[in-house]
């Protein structure tokens, strides 16, 4: 059953939330490469990193809404959808017993629907053990673990065919922005920020993948999870990539984030210079600058909603395949509310999206300079991507460094730059390949 809402969801439209039934078990351990095995399917749900995350076949409901209150109303519907299933969940690790895939617009104004997607099945594997979840919203429907594992074994038998080689036809072309219209943005953004208005604004811009054949989503996915170990590879709806950057991770008390600004592109490094990314990034003054303005932005928002919180005064310098960035890992404890519950994983992200990394300082003028400048809908590019479960636990990244399979031979690229006074458009137009390679290399571009 699938149960598609876009207005309101309040007490009075609780007949719209299916009572769903869901049962976890553990299964034998996998090995590292393990959850790969599972990623075969272009239509699986998918969050993925170092051999821990969850795959998620088929769909037992699903919401969706645009405009300013979609967190608000995916809470909602979380919400009501949590306290309604009957959950048989023995392990109690975050992401066992029920869960939700979402991908969430960039902005309020985007045409793109911002979903919760809850999967029939699911197999896990965190660094304690490894699961299989089944779900089903059928008052009659068996809810056993044999019901579940030759369901998942049909699935798996039924596995999506590679992408063929098609040497020269695939190519990559102009999106909604040319380069030249990206580079008068930032020249233009560069203007806006030395009037004093604001002091940061991120830029992005598109690229479209065109394939001679359809797109093997599952096997751009793997290539993804195997070369990007320290990013998280997912995949929800037609959204995949594999983002470096974790907007907030709840466990119990615990938020995380890692926070991103400041990159140097591999490609072109000095060959044998082992000090050129820290000289480049941790010695210099604007890329310094664009990191302290993210950090800031998360703290200050983090901080009134924590008992402790540990953010270091200096970053480190994250390696990816592609590029180095300036990294920061913060932590906190989350204060508990008077009920003694603490803020849940999408509270908190709608509170922090959209962060400095993606949209500029201070947020608000920022996200109103970047829609006039950039004039493009972003969709759910940078927006948060991930899962969430019924405690309030989840992992929710920024969708960075993917793209959107608008249909099976084409895909839309996303890239965008932190732009600050000291920022020089040619650069920032390489930069944006280089954050687009990822996905040019697993689609064989
Ligand atoms: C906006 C993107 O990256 C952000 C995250 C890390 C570093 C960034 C930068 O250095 O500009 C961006 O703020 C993107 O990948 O599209």
């Amino acid at each position: 059953m699938t149960s598609q809402l876009s207005a309101a969801v309040g007490p009075d439209s609780t007949d719209t939330i299916p009572h769903l039934r869901s049962l976890t078990i553990r299964r034998p351990a996998m090995s590292e490469h393990g959850l790969l095995d599972y990623i075969t399917r272009d239509d699986s749900l998918v969050w993925a990193r170092r051999g821990e995350g969850t795959v998620g076949f088929g769909e037992v409901a699903r919401f969706e809404a645009t405009g300013p209150q979609r967190f608000t109303l995916a809470r909602a519907w979380w919400a009501a959808i949590s306290e309604s299933a009957q959950v048989n969940n023995p392990l109690e690790h975050p992401g066992t017993g029920l869960i939700a895939y979402g991908a969430f617009a960039f902005s309020y104004s985007s045409t793109y629907a911002s979903k919760l997607v809850i999967p029939r099945i699911v197999v896990g594997r965190n660094e304690e053990c490894s699961w299989i979840t089944y779900t089903v919203a059928d008052a009659e429907a068996p809810l056993s673990i044999e019901a579940a594992e030759s369901e998942l074994a049909q699935l798996l038998e039924e596995y999506s065919p590679e992408h063929e080689l098609t040497h020269g036809t695939d190519r990559l072309v102009a999106g909604q922005i040319s380069e030249a219209d990206y580079m008068d943005s930032v020249r233009k953004g560069v203007s806006v920020i030395e009037t004093g208005a604001i002091t940061k604004l991120v830029l992005a811009r598109d690229a479209v993948a065109e394939l001679a054949s359809p797109i093997a989503v599952a096997q751009v996915l793997r290539q993804l999870a195997l070369r990007y170990i320290d990013c998280w590879t997912y995949s929800v709806d037609g959204l995949i990539g594999a983002t470096p950057e974790m907007l907030v991770r709840v466990r119990g008390d615990i938020a995380e984030a890692r926070v991103l600004a400041g990159t140097l592109d591999r490609a072109t490094a000095p060959l044998g210079d082992g000090d050129y990314a820290r000289r480049m990034l941790l010695e210099d003054e604007k890329q310094r600058h664009e990191h302290r303005l993210a950090i800031d932005s998360l703290t200050e928002q983090l901080g009134p909603l924590a008992s402790g919180m540990d953010a270091p005064d200096e970053p480190f310098v994250l390696q990816l395949p592609n590029v180095w960035h300036l990294a920061s890992d913060v932590r906190a404890t989350l204060s508990a509310h008077a009920d003694g519950s603490v803020p849940g994983v999408l509270d908190l992200a709608e509170i922090f999206h959209p962060t400095a990394a993606v949209c500029g300082t201070p947020t608000k003028e920022a996200g109103r300079i970047l829609r006039d400048l950039e004039g493009m809908d972003r969709g759910p590019y940078a927006g948060p991507v991930g899962w969430i479960d019924t405690r309030g636990n989840g992992e929710l990244g920024i969708a960075l460094r993917g793209g959107v399979v608008e249909s099976p031979t084409s895909v839309r690229l996303y890239a965008g730059c932190g732009i600050v006074a000291a920022s020089n458009p040619t650069e920032e137009l390489a930069e944006s390949w280089a954050k687009m390679r990822p996905m040019r290399e697993a689609l064989g571009l």
